[in-house]
């Protein structure tokens, strides 16, 4: 009989497309139009996007709702996983692949039925208690963090470094993990190392002179974590 369960991404494909998780909104791009700078990154080797339209001077109602959809048909172009920061309604009016939400947010556990069961829901975790209760709400993966001082999240909570994610996986927390914050090439090797499966990154890509050169080595890196 099938469960709700054979329905999940299969976490060795998710795994794969961890590897190098762009996350940006309107207000990350430094004036260059977003559509221009997710395209160059996708052609750079980035495997999932999240759509975060969130700070200071964001985009909000219809006009959101419009960048996402842009943003989304690049991904779909691409071939790449479209995934919404905290907005359910938004993910699931748009029919995006999945979500990602805080502990400030809405619960793992009330979103599947939303968005259906095979959604990617990420779960954002700074402890093995919070990751172990994301995991029992049905998180797919958990995001973890930060790893490193960032510019782009105001209210981050205190820098816990690659330490975290050795600590998650020594309390046998097995399901996929994405560090977060302040990652650039140089910081993400000790971070894979820890124990992760990719990286999620903001600015190191969003505010590159090239975000497609700055996607491609992240992707270089696979292989070659020190
Ligand atoms: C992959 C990933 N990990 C963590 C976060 C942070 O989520 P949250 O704590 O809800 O903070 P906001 O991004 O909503 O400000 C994330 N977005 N993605
Ligand atoms: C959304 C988020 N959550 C924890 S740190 C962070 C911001 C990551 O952005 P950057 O890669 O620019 O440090
Ligand atoms: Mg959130």
């Amino acid at each position: 009989m099938n469960s709700p369960f054979d329905k999940r991404i299969d976490p060795v494909k998710l795994r794969r497309q961890l590897a190098v998780y762009f996350i940006m909104g309107s207000i990350n791009c430094g004036g260059k139009d977003p559509v221009i700078v997710l395209r160059e990154a996708i052609a750079g080797g980035v495997t999932l996007f999240q759509f975060r339209e969130k700070g200071t001077g964001a985009l909000t109602g219809q006009a959101a709702y419009e960048l996402a959809r842009e943003l989304q048909a690049v991904c779909r172009e691409g071939g790449v996983p479209f995934i919404v920061n905290d907005d359910v309604e938004m993910a699931a009016a748009l029919g995006a692949d999945g979500i990602h939400v805080g502990q400030e947010d809405a619960p793992a556990s009330s979103l599947r039925s939303k968005l259906g069961h095979s959604a990617i829901v990420g779960v954002s975790a700074h402890s093995v208690e919070e990751a172990r209760r994301a995991i029992a709400d049905g998180a797919d993966y958990l995001g973890v963090g930060p790893m490193y001082p960032t510019p782009s999240k105001s209210d981050a909570r205190p820098v816990q470094g690659p330490h975290l994610i050795q600590e998650l996986r020594s309390h046998g927390i097995t399901v996929p993990l994405v560090g977060i914050g302040g990652i650039t090439p140089a910081k993400a090797p000790p971070v894979l190392s820890a124990g992760a499966d990719g990286v999620s990154v903001i600015s190191a890509i969003s505010q590159a002179e090239e975000p497609g050169r700055a996607a491609a080595a992240f992707a270089a890196l696979y292989g070659k974590a020190t």
